[in-house]
């Protein structure tokens, strides 16, 4: 328990994250048409080497020249392991419109890595007379980042948001595995000839919720690779979602309305949540912390459980 009041996270809708390569600008208009939240445009992972000056560039004119509608605006840059980084920064700040909303940061492992980010990104910022701050979005995706994740979340007032990039999580953990999110062949309990599948992606994905949660950080699931697999994506997307994480990544447009759908919440969920509310407020006036709603308990715990859903069903306008 503590005295301070855990900060709210940014007010906005980050259900879907769409991904998509800035080597390949054919499809950023539909990336904009898309129903995703957030617009992630690549130049790390998803652009081959001798590719990355021409995204650089596509993603610079794309920022100015795209209607991006509501969306979050998003450019992912290449890590501070590579000589990519800060001409990413240097050239999206100088040359790119407005328009863009955040950086994502990949690979980040300890809070330095967004001190030196932030100090470029400041300079950067000034010199160019840049009226709206950039804000920064982060994955934790190496075994430095996961040990370090409260200081990462805690390390800089222009941090946004947080994900879980599964595939570069699990190659720097070492773990027995090419594929990226949800079940795991190997990750098994065994009981009386039956085997129990588990979850390898909990502990790490816990570990994110809190360190965002306490410092008012949107923590979001990152990609699920089989995007043939629907059902699998929306196992992973439930108990993301269940965990307190707000949204996941797209890696095919085939998935947005997957994760809009789970991290959307229904409308039963919403009347419930806005009859509990009622209830404890019937309670209060009775000077009660605690009643009965459908045969269960509810008390004043329920009603920031209750706040939690009804909060995003007013953003998303539901
Ligand atoms: C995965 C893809 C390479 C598949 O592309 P493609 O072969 O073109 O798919 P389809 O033929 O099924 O496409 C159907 C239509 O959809 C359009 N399309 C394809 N991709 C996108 C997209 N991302 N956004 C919007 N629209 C898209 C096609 O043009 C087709 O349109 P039409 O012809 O009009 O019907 C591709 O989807 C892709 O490149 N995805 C993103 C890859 C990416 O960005 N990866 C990086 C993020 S994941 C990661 O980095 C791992 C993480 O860091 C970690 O460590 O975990
Ligand atoms: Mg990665």
């Amino acid at each position: 328990m503590s005295f301070r009041i855990q900060p709210a996270p940014p007010a906005r809708l980050n259900r879907c994250q769409l991904f998509g390569p800035g080597s390949r600008p054919a499809i950023f208009e539909k990336m904009a048409a898309s129903e995703a939240d957030v617009i992630n445009l690549d130049l790390e992972d998803s652009v081959a080497p001798d590719d990355k000056d021409t995204a650089r560039a596509n993603v610079i004119a794309a920022i100015g020249d795209i209607d991006w509608g509501e969306k979050t605006l998003s450019v992912r840059i290449n890590g501070l392991d590579t000589p990519y980084w800060y001409r990413d920064v240097v050239e999206i700040l100088e040359q790119a419109s407005d328009r863009i909303d955040q950086i994502m940061i990949p690979k980040v492992g300890n809070g330095g890595d967004l001190y030196a980010v932030d100090a470029l990104v400041t300079a950067v910022e000034r010199a160019k007379g840049r009226k709206k701050a950039i804000g920064f979005e982060v994955i934790i995706e190496s075994a430095a980042g996961i040990a370090h994740v409260e200081e990462i979340a805690a390390a800089t007032p222009r941090l946004q948001a947080m994900s879980l990039g599964a595939a570069d999580f699990a190659a720097s953990m070492g773990m027995a595995t090419t594929g990226i999110g949800g079940t795991q062949e190997w990750y098994y309990m065994h009981r009386e000839g039956q085997q129990y599948w588990s979850d390898p992606w909990h502990w790490a994905q816990a570990a994110i919720v809190a360190a965002c949660r306490t410092h008012g950080v949107l923590p979001v699931d990152g990609p699920f690779g089989d995007f043939s697999d629907d059902e699998g994506f929306r196992a992973q997307a439930r108990r993301s979602a269940t965990l307190g994480m707000v949204g996941k990544w797209a890696i095919h447009p085939k998935q947005v309305a997957l994760s809009n759908e789970v991290f959307t919440p229904s409308e039963d969920a919403v009347s419930e949540a806005r009859e509990i509310l009622t209830a404890m407020e019937e309670a209060t006036k009775r000077g009660e912390g605690a009643t009965v709603y459908k045969g269960r308990l509810v008390d004043i715990a329920s009603i920031k459980q209750a706040e939690v859903i009804v909060r995003q069903a007013e953003m998303i306008g539901l």
